[in-house]
């Protein structure tokens, strides 16, 4: 479904990323994986920008990693030249990368708010812009993928920093949908619902809001990264052509299962 086609993974190293930029690489992309402040050892053999990008290889597709913190203005031109230098082009990005420390609301610091709002806010603006840029400079169009949230339409007691930069995402992804349709570039975003990562393995194991989810979530099971990768490929892909301002719930049915 992408064969030929160069995609850019924020945070591809780990997560939901990594699915997304191992599910790329399988429809026939290949992929700049960016990544940043990585420790692979940290998170074991599966994931990591080693293993994502050999993974990638061995599927047959070119991969780069690029190390750049999202926050940076000058993160989202590096991932654009890199992918420029190896592929000629930029067909897709997903602006994945995200962080998510768990905070109390009444005591929690102005620098911790603003990192967080940095980093997924800010931070995929300005990738997407950069982005953008090169797809309308290109005249063939393009793609944009935002990974939002479930939490983009919902509270989290400890999220009252991060909920509001999902829905962000979320609405940033409707306006840029108006000013690129002209240019024949698609921009959507992606709401997960829980998936189990490390952003959130230890929110989802063994507490109580564990077993709030598992019996909140009528498929029964949490999502994987590929879950998430394999719609980022639909979205990407010319069975979208006529998807764009659009969000996809992949949540299990989460969200709508009150009672
Ligand atoms: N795990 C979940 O249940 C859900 C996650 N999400 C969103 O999915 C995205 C990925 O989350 P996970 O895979 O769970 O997280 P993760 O912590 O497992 O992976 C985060 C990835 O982002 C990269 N990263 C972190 N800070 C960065 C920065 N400043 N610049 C560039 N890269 C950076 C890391 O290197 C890593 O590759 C985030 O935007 C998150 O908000 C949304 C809904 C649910
Ligand atoms: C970090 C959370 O556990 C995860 O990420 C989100 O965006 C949702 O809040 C999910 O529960």
């Amino acid at each position: 479904m992408l064969q030929g086609k160069s995609v850019i993974v924020t945070g591809g190293s780990r997560g939901i990323g990594a699915g997304i930029s191992r599910a790329m690489a399988k429809a026939g992309a290949d992929v700049v994986v960016n990544y940043f402040n990585e420790n692979d050892a940290e998170y074991g053999q599966t994931d990591g920008i080693e293993a994502v990008v050999a993974d990638i290889e061995a599927m047959g597709q070119r991969a780069v990693a690029v190390e750049g913190n999202v926050a940076d203005p000058e993160t989202g031109h590096k991932l654009v030249a890199a992918a420029v230098d190896a592929f000629g082009k930029v067909d897709v990005l997903s602006s994945n990368a995200g962080i998510c420390p768990f905070h109390a609301f009444l005591d929690m610091p102005v620098e911790l708010m603003r990192q967080v709002s940095a980093v997924n806010y800010e931070g995929s603006f300005m990738v997407s812009q950069a982005a953008a840029r090169q797809m309308v400079a290109q005249g063939h169009g393009g793609a944009i993928i935002a990974t939002s949230s479930i939490s983009a339409l919902v509270g989290g007691e400890l999220q009252s920093h991060y909920t509001p930069t999902k829905a962000a995402v979320h609405a940033m992804m409707q306006s840029v949908a108006i000013s690129m349709g002209r240019h024949g570039i698609r921009c959507n975003s992606i709401m997960p619902g829980a998936i189990m990562t490390d952003l959130n393995r230890d929110v989802l194991t063994g507490t109580e809001t564990a077993e709030y989810f598992q019996k909140r979530i009528p498929l029964g099971r949490y999502g994987t990264p590929d879950d998430i990768g394999q719609v980022a490929v639909f979205l990407a892909s010319d069975m979208a052509a006529y998807v764009t301002g659009a969000s996809i719930l992949v949540d299990g049915g989460m969200f709508v299962n009150l009672q």
